[in-house]
């Protein structure tokens, strides 16, 4: 699946993930209101609404972007017709040829991750058939359980060819709380990022490893180090634009080939229509405004690669 994602970018030419985050505010009230009258206020009309506004945002920029990444509890908050949605959103992707990074965060002992692995990124047996049940291509792994949590994700990956993003810093505000926490002189995020490199060194795509890192926009010059530290694992930016990462900040998360890592914007794309910058599109043209921001952000980090 690293083979596939690094095809898709080179092909969109664009190191950016669009973060499906569907929170009821963001949906345009024309797409709640046509939900609610098939299924009324319910966890079902909620569901639809979700489903709807994904599915216009991703035909409007399916052929501009390499991946995008639902992000789970935006799904799960509305039960078990939410978690349908995200299952909906993953195949329809799919199906448009796009990579799916399922944003799970998992991570627990052993024999709970091996069964989180199996749901999500791999097959699980039912009597003499085997299923897949969520089938996304790339998840999130939480490793601050150690190794034996972290290894069963990597077990299926291994089997499935497909891949993980694993929490080094985080792009939050308290992430430093613990993650930036000084271990014999170093910080303990950048430990996380050199035990991503031995995870990622016997799990080698073509150019990459399928063993990847999730780094915070916010923090470039942790960025910069982890890098580094990692130089054969992709990582994964998420931060950019609401939470305030910029394509200029970024320069140093990527390597000399251009390639090394993908930036994720949710709220920034999602919801643009609600921004200033977009509102001449208007709440009915909600994802001609997204295909605005997506062109937008590509131009800005592509532009702060060109320039670095
Ligand atoms: O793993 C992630 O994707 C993630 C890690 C991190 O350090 N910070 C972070 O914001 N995220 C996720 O990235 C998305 C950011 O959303 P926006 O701030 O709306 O672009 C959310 O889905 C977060 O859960």
């Amino acid at each position: 699946m690293i083979n596939q994602l690094i095809a898709n970018i080179k092909k969109t030419g664009a190191p950016i993930v669009v973060g499906l985050d569907p929170m009821l505010k963001y949906i345009p009230e024309h797409i709640q209101k046509k939900a609610f009258a098939e299924f009324g206020e319910t966890l079902e009309g909620a569901a639809e609404a979700i489903w709807q506004f994904n599915k216009e945002i991703v035909d409007k920029t399916y052929d501009l972007i390499p991946a995008v990444k639902p992000q789970i509890a935006m799904y799960e908050q509305f039960g078990i017709p939410g978690l349908v949605a995200f299952k909906k959103t993953v195949d329809y992707c799919k199906a448009k040829g796009l990579v799916v990074i399922g944003d799970i965060k998992r991570g627990d002992i052993g024999s709970t991750s091996s069964a989180y692995a199996v749901g999500h990124i791999g097959k699980v047996q039912v009597g003499s058939k085997t299923y897949a049940p969520f089938d996304e291509d790339f998840v999130t792994v939480n490793p601050y359980l150690g190794s034996d949590g972290v290894n069963p994700f990597i077990d299926v990956c291994k089997e499935e060819k497909k891949g993980l993003f694993i929490l080094v810093k985080t792009s939050n505000p308290s992430s430093g709380e613990f993650q930036d926490q000084m271990i014999d002189g170093r910080p303990l995020y950048e430990l996380v990022g050199e035990k991503v490199a031995q995870w990622g060194e016997d799990c080698m795509g073509d150019e990459y490893s399928y063993i990847g890192a999730v780094v915070g926009a916010t923090y470039p010059e942790m960025g910069k180090v982890l890098r580094k530290v990692m130089p054969k694992s992709y990582i994964l930016v998420p931060g950019y634009g609401a939470q305030g990462g910029k394509g200029k900040d970024l320069v140093h998360f990527f390597n000399e080939d251009g390639l090394g890592a993908i930036v994720n914007s949710s709220r920034g794309i999602i919801a643009a229509y609600k921004q200033e910058k977009y509102a001449n599109y208007g709440e009915e043209a909600f994802a001609d405004a997204s295909r605005a921001a997506v062109e937008d952000m590509v131009a800005d980090i592509r532009g702060a690669l060109e320039a670095r």
